[in-house]
């Protein structure tokens, strides 16, 4: 009989660390190297199958991680196939996550800046290798017992020579964290992945998330898309350094022109900041938070509740659906958003006329590419929005159509795409119309 808690007969599971959106990470012991390690496993979630969304993310990130060779990115130590399901092994971060350790209260300028140098160094090592991060949140940052920063879960991650991801049911990122232009629909860049470092440094340092505790995405979009964040250095936060108040709205500035070009260049602006008494205190931090959490998880667990998995028999199962949550609580604006039907709706109706524009052209290489598919779904998102922000006459509106009809041709939806060309062309003849009189 095989045994539920060994996985490819060399992994041990010995307890959950918690469950993202691809699947459930596991506390495991390699047992031909004798050492701990984290087995991240996709599985169903909250009911639903693993779906082509999570095994492309969950692919995604394997792919990341082996292209990153950095202390400051986890590193991937092995992947393969249990039975059907697949799964990695990578290096167990034995300490605590970024938002656990702000949920006690704002971090001294000293220890935020240790943290946003870690997240800073380790953004410049995977961009140096071609990777973006795109979801860069407190709860991706993990913080080891020594005090070192790993950033982790690069189920986002875009890949260098990937093209955007748009399609429904795909994960886009953490709405607060989002740099207003990714929101807009422009495809990221490092910039973006800077903008979430600038808020998870406004976060440590003020012990807030800059658009308050909500998660609703509507108002978070509005907030991010209108006034941005407010600065820090308005003086409201007198703890913060004006100059690393300064550097922190760069940023997050709602331009991505205004924000420092690249990591590297974050690297250098935050050095002067984190000196050793920060990393120092640091350690002592995640050493206390640790403590009160095993504290925590001793008065939580009954007498003679066990954690790890009793011997395998065949009233056993390894239920994953049956694991407790996270370790640390998930609130929901740690939570990614992923792009439904109605999201995608109220996300692209903030485009403007102008990335509408670029948006198009990004469709119509897919469609020279010959990505149908993905071509037609986002020129329909396209369309969408062009009737309704620039009317059903407006040249880039009938250029989203015409593109829409060439994919549906393509694809066999011969009437529909017929029907969508005439259309295209009474408008046409209309215009021309009404430019002769
Ligand atoms: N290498 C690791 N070492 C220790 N804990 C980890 C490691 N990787 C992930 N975790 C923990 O496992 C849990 C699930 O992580 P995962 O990356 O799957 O999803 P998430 O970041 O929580 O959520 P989502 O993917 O929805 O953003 C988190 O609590 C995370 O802190």
């Amino acid at each position: 009989m095989t045994d539920p808690g060994l996985i490819d007969g060399r992994y041990r599971l010995v307890r959950p660390l918690g469950r993202g959106a691809m699947g459930v990470v596991y506390e495991a012991e390699d047992e031909n190297l004798q050492r701990r390690v984290a087995l991240k496993k996709l599985s169903a979630v909250g009911g639903m199958s693993a779906d082509d969304e999570a095994l492309a993310r969950f692919k995604r990130e394997a792919v990341a991680l082996a292209r990153i060779d950095h202390p400051g990115v986890v590193s991937l130590y092995d992947s393969g196939l249990h039975g059907d399901v697949p799964y990695f092994v990578m290096q167990l971060v034995d300490g605590v996550d970024l938002a656990t350790l702000v949920e006690a209260g704002a971090l001294t300028p000293g220890v935020a800046c240790a943290v946003g140098l870690g997240v800073a160094r380790a953004l410049a090592a995977a961009h140096e290798a071609g990777v973006l991060h795109r979801d860069v949140k407190p709860t991706n940052v993990g913080i080891t017992r020594q005090g070192s920063v790993v950033l982790h879960d690069f189920g986002l991650a875009r890949l260098a020579g990937e093209s955007a991801i748009t399609r429904t049911g795909v994960t886009m990122g953490t709405p607060q964290f989002m740099a207003p232009e990714v929101i807009m629909g422009a495809a990221p860049g490092p910039t973006a992945d800077l903008y979430g470092l600038g808020v998870c440094l406004h976060f440590m340092l003020t012990g807030n998330l800059p658009f308050g505790p909500a998660a609703e995405v509507g108002a978070v979009v509005d907030s991010a898309l209108g006034a941005g964040i407010r600065p820090l250095s308005t003086g409201l936060f007198p703890f913060t350094p004006v100059n690393l108040a300064l550097l922190v709205d760069r940023l997050c500035a709602r331009e991505a022109s205004a924000r420092p070009r690249t990591a590297a260049e974050a690297v250098r602006l935050l050095e002067p900041f984190g000196g050793d008494d920060g990393q120092a205190a640091l350690a002592e931090l995640v050493a206390a938070s640790v403590r009160n959490t095993a504290i925590l998880q001793a008065c939580e667990t009954p007498a003679g509740t066990r954690e790890t998995p009793p011997e395998s028999g065949p009233e056993y199962e390894w239920d994953e659906h049956a694991l407790p949550g996270p370790r640390v609580p998930r609130r929901d604006v740690f939570r990614p958003l992923t792009l439904s039907t109605t999201t995608r709706r109220l996300v692209l109706s903030s485009m403007t006329p102008q990335n509408a524009v670029s948006r198009q052209r990004e469709a119509v290489n897919l469609v020279l590419r010959g990505e149908l598919q993905e071509a037609a779904e986002m020129l329909s998102s396209i369309t969408q929005v062009c009737l309704s922000s620039l009317g059903p006459d407006h040249p880039t509106t009938l250029a989203a159509q015409f593109w829409q009809a060439v994919c549906l041709a393509r694809l066999g939806a011969g009437p529909k795409a017929l029907e969508l060309f005439s259309s295209v062309n009474r408008h046409t003849d209309q215009r021309g119309n009404d430019s002769d009189e």
